[in-house]
């Protein structure tokens, strides 16, 4: 594999926006052509970090563990150490990932590309191999974050293990943060709402030197901009109408501890500034004051926001988000880690049994299948909220269909319908048997459904893209 490969960048760059803006490049068409009929999986990120290009291979091999779609940022998949550190150290890099469930070792070459010295994203090369012929590889150069061999060594302390969840997405995110409480670096952490981004900026604090120093976290996003400036530097008597005393800002009462920016992306742009100066020069004002105070205080940022997105805008600063993201951290959406439904619910009804005096025990099979089913919009601060509000109402010492709200009970319903449909293809089936070109329009039309693409439904059946898709022409699957 080419780490170095040297490739055309506007052609390149411009892949997969050229789909949505229609543009016929045949320059363009040939190179994803070549991609697209690569055995190695490809992905090409833009200089932001977006996703601009992802082949067949690249989507199946990550199909699982990061749903990746273009335009979405690098950030928010946790997989993969070795593009980001190409992205953020601009160097070519070679590593090796772990795939399917540590079945596959993956191993990655990312390249950085430029044009005329500009920077212009990244472009790596995924290729699986077994696990087992792990051992003949010898091409690592560089120290990955949380390298596979050192993700299955290592353990979590006593403060991170309170966070739940065993799926290999959140072990790998969790690993990160507690190395990040190693150093004093800037951590900057992402994830939808509801995900435990304070919950691990937390664990990241007392797990620090700084542990017996104070935690301070400011919401940038709920105090009005003209408030936040005094809020986090503090002001001087007099400083402006209704400062009838002197106030301590967060930065100084955060003093040799660490201050959690929580919702940074809605930070006011001249707020940033400020912010900016204080990550560069460890220094600041009181508002309406003239002495310059020095400060040491650990950040930990976070956001549910697409902080790539507002830099297109021009809501954010793109210096101040470099200065931020020195080390990033993903926490996944409850719907990427379903696996961990199941425990984070007998987690919930220890803690909420004990917190209400109650004694609701068991679940109903159908009830754990319906949350698996479920997409968890709020993520864990949903299913917290909705296992108090069960265990507080439920009258048994059992949670059933009938207790959970219909939108959710609905899916199990749903599902349980679908699955009971009889397919054509039952061994016990004792009725007629169907024709040859009738199962084989349901296995076409399955394995496109289940494999998303005709390369990798090809792959699976054993045929050609090329057959796929006449196949579902021919049965009209697709028009
Ligand atoms: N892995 C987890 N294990 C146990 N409890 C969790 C976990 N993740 C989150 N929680 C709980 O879910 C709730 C929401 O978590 P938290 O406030 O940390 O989320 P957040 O990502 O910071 O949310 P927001 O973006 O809305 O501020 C909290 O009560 C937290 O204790």
């Amino acid at each position: 594999m080419n780490g170095g490969m040297k490739v055309r960048v506007a052609a390149v760059t411009n892949l997969g926006t050229k789909k949505r803006m229609g543009v016929k490049d045949h320059l363009e068409l040939r190179f994803e052509q070549v991609f697209d009929n690569m055995q190695d999986g490809v992905c090409i990120i833009n200089e932001l970090g977006n996703i601009q290009y992802m082949n067949d291979i690249y989507i199946k091999m990550f199909r699982v563990s990061n749903p990746a779609e273009i335009g979405k940022s690098i950030f928010q998949t946790a997989h993969d150490d070795v593009i980001l550190t190409a992205y953020r150290e601009k160097r070519p890099v070679k590593g090796n990932l772990s795939g399917h469930y540590g079945i596959y070792l993956i191993s990655v070459a990312a390249s950085p590309i430029f044009h005329n010295d500009v920077f212009k994203g990244v472009m790596a090369i995924y290729r699986e191999e077994l696990s087992s012929e792990k051992g003949k590889k010898k091409e690592t150069v560089i120290e990955l974050s949380i390298p596979k061999e050192a993700a299955q060594q290592e353990s979590l302390n006593t403060i991170f293990q309170q966070i739940v969840g065993k799926s290999k997405v959140m072990e790998r995110a969790l690993l990160i943060a507690q190395k990040a409480s190693k150093t004093s670096s800037t951590v900057l952490i992402r994830g939808e709402s509801g995900t435990g981004k304070e919950l691990v900026a937390k664990a990241i604090h007392y797990s620090s030197d700084r542990c017996n120093r104070p935690f301070i976290k400011v919401n940038c996003g709920a105090i009005p901009g003209n408030l936040l400036e005094s809020e986090l530097f503090g002001h001087e008597q007099g400083a402006f109408t209704g400062a009838i005393r002197k106030k301590i800002g967060k930065f100084e009462q955060a003093s040799t501890g660490t201050i959690f920016l929580d919702e940074i992306g809605d930070m006011p742009m001249e707020m940033q500034v400020k912010l900016l100066r204080v990550l560069q020069e460890k220094e600041f004002e009181r508002v309406g004051g003239e002495e310059t105070l020095r400060c040491d205080v650990r950040i930990v940022a976070a956001t549910n926001r697409n902080l790539e997105e507002l830099i297109e805008k021009g809501d954010f600063r793109e210096d101040l988000y470099y200065r931020l993201n020195v080390i990033p951290i993903y926490l996944p959406a409850l719907k990427e880690r379903r696996e961990d439904i199941p425990i984070l619910v007998r987690h919930f009804l220890d803690k909420i049994n004990s917190k209400l005096g109650k004694n609701v025990q068991q679940i109903a099979e159908e009830v754990e299948e319906a949350f698996l089913y479920y997409d968890w919009p709020g993520n864990i601060r949903e299913l917290e909220n909705l296992m108090e509000r069960l265990i507080a109402l439920v009258d048994g010492d059992c949670i059933e269909l009938k207790d959970i709200p219909s939108h959710i009970s609905n899916l199990y319903t749903v599902h349980y319908s679908e699955e009971n449909q009889s397919s054509l293809i039952n061994m016990d089936w004792k009725g007629d048997l169907a024709t040859l070109e009738e199962y084989e329009k349901e296995i076409i039309q399955y394995a496109i459904k289940r494999f998303g693409s005709f390369n990798a439904a090809g792959k699976a059946l054993g045929v050609t893209h090329k057959t796929v898709a006449f196949k579902a022409r021919k049965y009209k699957i697709i028009e």
